[in-house]
Formats: structure tokens, sequence, C-alpha cells
């Protein structure tokens, strides 16, 4: 069936969705363009605040219906309430609800790696870090957040979307003994655009808990770029034990960093360490060490902050080539000097 033959049979489906007040759910006027990518059928359902309780059984039945007609893709439904009414409400002098954190089914530590600023070499920091924990004997996961630029998958060398089990549940990819999941694998061509904040958010939440990722040492959530809604959602409602921070060492990185390492304080999400990546480039002639893009920036932005520095990371080109060839250094090259950075800073962590 095509996408557009599947998204109009979705819609038939949702005609069948009595909704409390009257009506039915396919002509609610809070319900989002359905997206259908290769993995998935997803759309949000967008409520007035303090109606989500009586909507829960309408997102089930929804979920129910759709997965009738869904084929094997994973049926993601959303339910957000309106932020501009909740804030309106809020300012009313309504207390604001609080979100519960809660752990992640059979993860024993979450860590999030994010970065103020994009290309700063976070994935690529995130999937080797990880590498590093399990080369140290641990049970490890990834799961990519980084909606607007997904390259977990990439850099793995990971092709195609992941297996839903019977009960609707993600079974993860497994790569170099990580069980990956990313939000790329549900996405086709620049369909990131379609997902908006919170329904990017819930899509997110769905990958992380209903994901069966066995019995796990350590999951690492590579976030995106920024502080946005994503970081926010997930910082509120993931159980973490703290996050790190990429950084180049130019000032312009550092900016930015900050603004992430603020978002994290204000959320009470412990910063774990800051981690200065390309920090500088080794002759691979002559050994000479090169600090391309300034000295030491991060090492003293974390001191200025009160932040542990965790180490830098040198620019190499085969940190570049092996990462984009989905041939990760701590894998493939683990007796290297840049395979040598990463395990060191799992190790201090
Ligand atoms: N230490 C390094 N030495 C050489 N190349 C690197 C290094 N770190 C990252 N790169 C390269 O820089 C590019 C960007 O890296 P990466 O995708 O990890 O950044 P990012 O911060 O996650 O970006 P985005 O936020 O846009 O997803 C990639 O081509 C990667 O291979």
């Amino acid at each position: 069936m095509s996408d557009k033959a599947l998204e109009q049979s979705v819609r038939n489906a949702l005609t069948n969705i009595n909704l409390p007040g009257g009506g039915v759910l396919s002509e609610f006027p809070g319900l989002s363009d359905v997206i259908v990518t290769q993995s998935a059928v997803a759309f949000a359902i967008t409520v007035q605040p303090g109606m989500e309780a009586a909507f829960k059984p309408i997102v089930d039945a929804a979920k129910e219906a759709v997965s009738g007609v869904a084929g094997d893709k994973k049926v993601m439904v959303s339910l957000t309430s309106d932020k501009a009414a909740a804030q309106k409400a809020q300012s009313a002098g309504q207390p604001k609800p609080t979100v519960q954190k809660e752990p992640v089914k059979g993860v024993k530590t979450v860590i999030a790696v994010a970065s103020g600023k994009g290309g700063v070499g976070k994935s690529t920091t995130a999937v080797n870090l990880a590498l590093a924990f399990a080369h140290e004997g641990k049970k490890v996961g990834i799961l990519d957040a980084d909606i607007y630029g997904p390259s977990i998958p990439k850099l793995l060398g990971i092709h195609g979307k992941p297996a839903v089990r019977e009960d609707g549940i993600f079974a993860p990819h497994e790569a170099y003994g990580l069980k990956v999941m990313s939000i790329g694998s549900m996405l086709e061509g620049d369909q990131a655009v379609m997902w908006r904040g919170p329904m990017a958010s819930s899509a997110l939440k769905q990958l992380l808990r209903e994901t069966d990722w066995g019995e796990l040492d350590l999951l690492v959530i590579d976030l995106p770029p920024g502080t946005g809604d994503v970081h926010i959602s997930l910082v509120q409602q993931v159980e973490m034990t703290g996050a790190v921070i990429v950084s180049t060492p130019q000032d312009l990185a550092l900016i930015d960093a900050r603004k992430a390492i603020d978002m994290f304080a204000r959320t009470q999400t412990r910063i774990l360490g800051l981690i200065e990546n390309m920090s500088y480039f080794e002759c691979p002639d002559c050994g000479s060490q090169h600090h391309i893009f300034g000295d030491h920036g991060a090492e003293n932005t974390a001191k200025e902050l009160g932040l542990k520095f965790l180490g830098g990371i040198p620019l190499q080109m085969a940190i570049r080539e092996n990462s984009d060839s989905g041939k990760p250094v701590v894998a493939t090259m683990p007796e290297s000097i840049e395979a040598k950075a990463f395990l060191d800073i799992a190790k201090s962590l």
C-alpha cells in the first residue's frame, strides 16, 4: 500500500472512534497530520489542558484501530495539551502540573550527551563513549534522539528499520555489541521538519519506553544540539544520572555550550562534565600538537563554571573517516590514540 493510501486508511479507521463530547476523532480539530514513515504511523491529538485523562481511552482506541490497518508499522499516537492555553491558565494562578521522572525499564544508568551547537562532534562522541563503556565490559545501549540530524545509524553502519514485536514493542538494532535505537530509523528524507515539538518529544518517549532494551548497565542518549522541547521533556520525564556536554574550543561553541549547561542546571539535571572535541591536531608525521581552534577553551570554561573537565579528543582524520563509514574508532582501532582519548574519558566518568 502506498503511504498516501495508508494515510487514508488511518483516517478511515479514526472515523470509528467516538469522542466524549460527541463527534468522531477523524473530524477532531486537534488531530494533527498523519505521518507515515518507513517504520511508523504517527499522529498527535492536541486537547485542552485538563482533558488529557478524558482522552486517554481515545488514544488507546485510536492505537488499536490504526494498528489494524498499519501492517508491521509501529503506531505512535501522542497526546498533548495546548501549551498556549496551559500558559494562560497558569498565569491565571492555576498551579503547574508536576511531571514525574521515571526510570527506563531494565536500565541502570542513563547519560545524555548534549552540545550547545551542531556539528561539534556530539554524536561521534556519544557513539565512541558508548563503545568505550562496552569495552569496559558494561552492557550498553544508545538512543539517538537527534530529531534534526539523526546520525547514529550512519555512525554505526545500521540500515533499515527496527523490528516491532507482536506486542508492539521495538526490538532494537545491535551494532558492535550496543543496543541501538534511532529516531532516524523512523524518518525518511527531510521528515524531521514535520515532527512538531510535542510530537517529536512524544515519539522519542515511545522509542525510549517501548523498546526492549533488555538489562542495560548504561543507556547513552544523543540529544539534538541546542536546548529545545525535546531536551526539556526528556530531562523532565526520565530519571537521568546526568549529562555530558561536548564542545569545541572555539568561543562561539562555548557560548552555546553555556546555554546547554544553564538548561540542565535549571532542570536539576546533574552535569557530569565537559568534553573538548577537536581539542588539538596531532601531526601524523612529527607527532607535534597544534591547537587550531584555540587553546584549552573548554577546559577553562569547565573550571570557570565549577564543572569537571573530562578530557580532550584530538581532531583526527581517522575519527572522521571511520565514523562516516560506520566503523567507530573505539570499536575498530581500540589501540589508537584517538580511541584511547574516548576510553580515558569513559574511565573518568
Ligand atoms: N575529533 C574529530 N576529529 C575529526 N573529525 C571529527 C571529530 N569529531 C567529529 N568529527 C566529524 O565532524 C562531523 C560532525 O560530527 P558529528 O555528526 O558527531 O557532530 P554533531 O555535533 O553530532 O552534529 P549534529 O549536531 O549536526 O548532529 C562528522 O563528519 C564527524 O566525523
